[in-house]
């Protein structure tokens, strides 16, 4: 990770938990235009420097439908990319619409294929206000689960994890990315913390067997333990497709205090993110510098 972190200044955050998700990729990726759109020119309140898509926005969630609706997307570090050159529609849309809005885009995930080896990979893309893409994250830990009776689920039938953690850095925050799945694992959030970031992003989309009971715990033990923000964004709840969302995006301050929640329908969710809290947080508990290297090791280093 780059060394200096922008400071983390106040900014407005805004979770799309979109809905009508459906069969039809043009109609979805029509819709989250929309919904974009609709979020940046909020006149009720401040307008988002941020916005966020949920996990998988533009397929069906399911491993028989990833290689279906997979795109190619082509983005490599440090290459010179043409978000408008590429060859994924979604991307093209994405960026386009970052451009338009003049703000920062976490486009959700999309079913991604890398046309090199052929594998698939559930990828969030992030775009400037200029419309440049600036980071993609490949949803490292793969949603492989069976509770008899409840849930079955196994997304490595199809996908391939991603091998490397991912952040981006605005004029108002290090931002850490992760999808879904990848907040079950402390050591991502733990490593970016230590890093710099001070905010976190995954979109995501729990059950209706887990969202009740890990949704909201996970993400205010991954906020506490490393004193950040941490937000999810989840699709709407749809029991007419398939995989049946919890929805409740939420966003956590790193006292733990959940600042906003949706329920389970489509909602843009807005948020101000207070440089205070966190501030405060790091000041009255101290754990950043308490930790004790000499008894265990540093994930980070
Ligand atoms: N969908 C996921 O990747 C994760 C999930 O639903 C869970 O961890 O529970």
């Amino acid at each position: 990770m780059a060394s200096s972190a922008p400071a983390l200044r106040s900014f407005n955050l805004a979770l799309i938990q979109l809905g009508q998700i459906g069969t039809d990729k043009t109609k979805n990726i029509a819709h989250a235009r929309e919904q974009v759109l609709k979020a940046a020119s909020r006149e009720d309140g401040p307008k988002p420097q941020l916005i966020v898509l949920p996990e998988c926005f533009n397929s069906p969630y399911g491993a028989t439908h990833f290689p279906t609706y997979a795109e190619t997307i082509g983005y490599k570090p440090g290459e010179p990319y043409d978000p408008a050159k590429s060859e994924s529609n979604t991307v093209r849309m994405l960026s386009s619409v970052a451009k338009e809005t003049g703000t920062w885009l976490v486009g959700g995930s999309i079913p991604e294929r890398e046309v090199s080896t052929g594998n698939l990979y559930n990828t969030a893309t992030v775009y400037s206000p200029q419309g440049e893409l600036v980071a993609l994250h490949r949803k490292v830990h793969l949603f492989d689960i069976d509770i008899p009776g409840k849930i079955t689920f196994k997304e490595s039938e199809t996908l391939t994890g991603g091998d490397s953690l991912n952040y981006f850095d605005t004029e108002f925050a290090r931002i850490g990315l992760g999808i879904c799945y990848d907040v079950r694992f402390p050591e991502l959030v733990a490593i970016g913390a230590r890093g710099g970031c001070q905010v976190f992003i995954y979109p995501g989309a729990f059950n209706m067997t887990t969202g009740p009971l890990h949704w909201q715990l996970l993400q205010t033990a991954r906020a506490v333990d490393n004193q950040v923000f941490f937000g999810m964004c989840s699709p709407a709840r749809d029991l007419s497709v398939g995989y049946h969302a919890w929805g409740h995006s939420l966003v956590v301050d790193p006292m733990g205090t959940v600042l906003a929640e949706a329920g389970h329908e489509e909602e843009i969710v807005h948020v101000r993110i207070d440089p205070q809290v966190f501030e405060e947080a790091r000041a009255g508990i101290p754990v950043t510098t308490q930790r004790r290297f000499d008894v265990y090791p540093d994930v980070s280093a």
